[in-house]
């Protein structure tokens, strides 16, 4: 096979509770995960030599060595003893730097198509142990559709998916927030030494989940990193509220953000919050719907 096309999806937090800091310097976390069925795009391509070339236009996406898909692509070489080159070719939709895991599925995607395009015979448990060692997120990028993640985000435990909850996404068009800040900020203002942690409520929104009930699991969302951002961003949380005014369920900032979203009952709804937000210049927004997968091999 000389070239493989590939789906690679973006996720949602809908827990995020941070326990405290690790000996390692990351945070402990317990988070629910869910991808979404906004995506990029990925074209892999043989070329001759071992060279690993990126193509991507977006102005805010690096095509340098720093770019998680050639790191990604990179760690196959390096670890299977790979002498192959590769184009990668990249169709970003995803907002970047936006709390929705675009680089972290870029990698994924890289993982899961070299796996294929080189004929590696890697298992799914084997690339997401690969791709921890490139970020946090990527292993439930690999795996995809609904998890409970533990530890720094790497440890992961699949739950049935959560079918057809659709929802608006939306994102000041020219903030970017770095993760790592958002991570210090909230350790210094949240986690001095004698804070006592709120307990997990984690149960309350895994059973929510179960129910596919979306009133129910807009009851229960949770950010703890909103803490962090939102006193610094203010035009975030005025997007929450406006999602809220639109008539979502609920609305929350999604990782270290700044992307919020407001659920809806259904479609319907959604498309009427949606309408609400669309027509402001200032706004990145989508109409999203959960999916099972996270990353997916397209037929041509
Ligand atoms: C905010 C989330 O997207 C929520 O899913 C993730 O926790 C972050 O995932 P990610 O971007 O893949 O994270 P990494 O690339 O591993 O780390 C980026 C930075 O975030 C901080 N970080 C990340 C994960 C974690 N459990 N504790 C941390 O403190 C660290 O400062 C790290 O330097
Ligand atoms: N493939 C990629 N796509 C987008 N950004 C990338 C990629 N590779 C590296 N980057 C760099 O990573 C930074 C964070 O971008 P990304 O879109 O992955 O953030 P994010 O969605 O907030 O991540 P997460 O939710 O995993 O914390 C960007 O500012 C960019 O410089």
């Amino acid at each position: 096979m000389k070239q493989i096309r590939l789906r690679a999806a973006a996720k949602i937090n809908l827990y995020l509770e941070i326990l405290g800091v690790r000996p390692d310097d990351y945070h402990e976390l317990v988070m629910v995960l869910q991808s979404i069925d906004l995506s990029d795009t990925l074209t892999l391509t043989s070329i001759p030599g071992h060279q690993i070339r990126l193509i991507c236009p977006h102005p805010l996406v690096p095509v340098d060595r720093t770019n998680l898909a050639v790191r990604a692509a990179e760690l196959l070489q390096q670890s299977m003893g790979i002498d192959r080159g590769v184009e990668i070719a990249l169709k970003k939709r995803i907002p970047v730097a936006a709390g929705l895991a675009g680089g972290s599925t870029d990698a994924a995607a890289v993982l899961a198509g070299l796996n294929v395009l080189w004929d590696l015979g890697l298992t799914q448990k084997e690339l997401r142990t690969l791709g921890a060692s490139l970020g946090s997120d990527v292993p439930f990028c690999v795996m995809g559709g609904t998890a409970l993640a533990t530890g720094r985000g790497e440890v992961l435990t699949p739950q049935p998916p959560l079918e057809n909850l659709h929802l608006v996404l939306a994102k000041p068009a020219d903030l970017q927030v770095s993760t790592a800040w958002a991570y210090r900020t909230y350790r210094q203002d949240h986690l001095a030494p004698g804070t006592v942690v709120e307990r997990s409520r984690t149960n309350a929104l895994l059973a929510a989940v179960a129910s596919q009930d979306p009133a129910r699991i807009a009851a229960s969302l949770h950010n703890d990193l909103e803490r962090a951002v939102l006193p610094a961003h203010p035009e975030v949380a005025h997007l929450r509220e406006r999602l809220i005014e639109a008539g979502a369920l609920a609305a929350m900032m999604s990782g270290s953000g700044p992307s919020v979203f407001g659920l809806a009952r259904d479609l319907d709804h959604a498309g009427a919050i949606h309408a609400a937000l669309a027509a402001d210049p200032h706004l990145e927004t989508f109409v999203c719907t959960t999916q099972p997968t996270g990353v997916r091999l397209e037929k041509d």
